[in-house]
């Protein structure tokens, strides 16, 4: 459950007076997700998301995700939009932390992904990818290689307490991938950086929406890719399921192909995916603030998935045929 911050009945009765929302029925902390406090808003106008956003969002960073929800949706890509004050604002503050709210999305997250889940967000991951390229505000990801290292060193001395050799194996790691092996000429755009499968809305086996773009930002388009082959493609016994890859590799495919550099990269792309949510996870399970409604996420799944990346030498172990082969 995450709620960092709470919020007194009175504070947001105030908070959403110059909105549009008619009159607040009810409001509760959403028991899901690790970033940010979200609450459930049920106003006589509908339901509603306020988010108020915590430790890893820079400021000046909201009014891109904001922006590019609303591109994404102008350019079919079903996901929440902002809600705008009277003053035509939808960036304000609440409880001292920068606050949103955005509209309330239908559908359910799959908490066991399936082959056809798997499809489902290779094809809205392109879709997405496409629909953000002429999207005009910029953002570095700062969590790719040079964001790795701070993460480490926040909790390096302890990463053993974790498990014994956690340490020198992400310093072995950590160096491997920043000693100039990471692609740099890879095609680039909006990412979306966290397309987990509590990100991805689905009625039935189709794919109704996308949520959480607090990590979009710029980078490889097929970082993207190596994400969700983490995030999707793995068994709760940590095993890899190539039938699941290849399903989402093929959906991916037939809307973005992936260039012969992408797919050569991505099981690079995937151990940098893997050791970017590994620190995330550690920095987090060593590090959760007193008094917080929240689960931390198990680092150690993302240490098994990436030994797993480590062992692999081409895109056929992901389920692919390499594009430059004839089947
Ligand atoms: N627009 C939305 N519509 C419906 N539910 C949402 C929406 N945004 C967030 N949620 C719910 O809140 C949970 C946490 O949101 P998320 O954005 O993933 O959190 P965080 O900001 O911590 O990453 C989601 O898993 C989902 O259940
Ligand atoms: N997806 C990340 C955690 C952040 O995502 P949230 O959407 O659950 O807040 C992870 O699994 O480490």
């Amino acid at each position: 459950m995450a709620v960092y911050t709470d919020v007194a009945a009175d504070e947001l009765a105030d908070f959403l007076k110059p909105y549009d929302l008619g009159e607040l029925l009810s409001y509760k902390g959403i028991a899901e997700g690790v970033e940010n406090t979200n609450f459930l808003l049920h106003t006589s106008k509908g339901s509603f998301i306020l988010t108020l956003y915590e430790k890893r969002v820079a400021k000046n960073d909201l009014p891109f995700f904001l922006a590019l929800m609303t591109h994404l949706a102008e350019h079919g890509v079903t996901c929440p939009l902002p809600v705008k004050a009277g003053d035509g604002e939808a960036l304000r503050e609440l409880s001292g932390r920068p606050a949103a709210i955005i509209t309330f999305l239908e559908g359910v997250w799959p908490r066991k992904p399936n082959v056809a889940h798997c499809a489902g967000v290779g094809e809205g991951l392109a879709r997405m990818h496409l629909a953000g390229a002429n999207f005009a505000i910029k953002r570095g990801n700062a969590l790719s290689v040079s964001g790795w290292r701070p993460l480490f060193d926040a909790a390096a001395s302890r990463a053993d307490e974790v498990q014994p050799g956690l340490h020198a194996f992400l310093a072995a790691e950590l160096d491997y991938l920043s000693s100039g092996v990471w692609p740099s000429n890879l095609p680039g755009g909006v990412i979306h950086a966290d397309l987990f499968n509590d990100n991805v809305f689905f009625l039935g086996d189709k794919l109704s929406g996308i949520i959480d773009f607090t990590f979009a930002c710029n980078d490889m388009l097929a970082y993207d890719v190596a994400i969700c082959l983490n995030a999707w493609c793995f068994e709760p016994d940590h095993s890899f399921n190539v039938t699941k890859a290849r399903a989402f590799l093929n959906a991916y495919g037939r809307v973005r192909k992936l260039s012969e550099a992408e797919e050569a990269a991505l099981p690079l792309l995937a151990r940098g995916a893997a050791i970017r949510f590994l620190l995330t996870r550690l920095v987090d399970w060593l590090n959760v603030p007193p008094g917080a409604l929240v689960k931390p996420k198990d680092p150690l799944e993302y240490f098994r998935k990436l030994r797993f990346h480590q062992s692999v030498s081409s895109v056929r172990d992901y389920g692919l045929m390499p594009s430059g082969l004839v089947a």
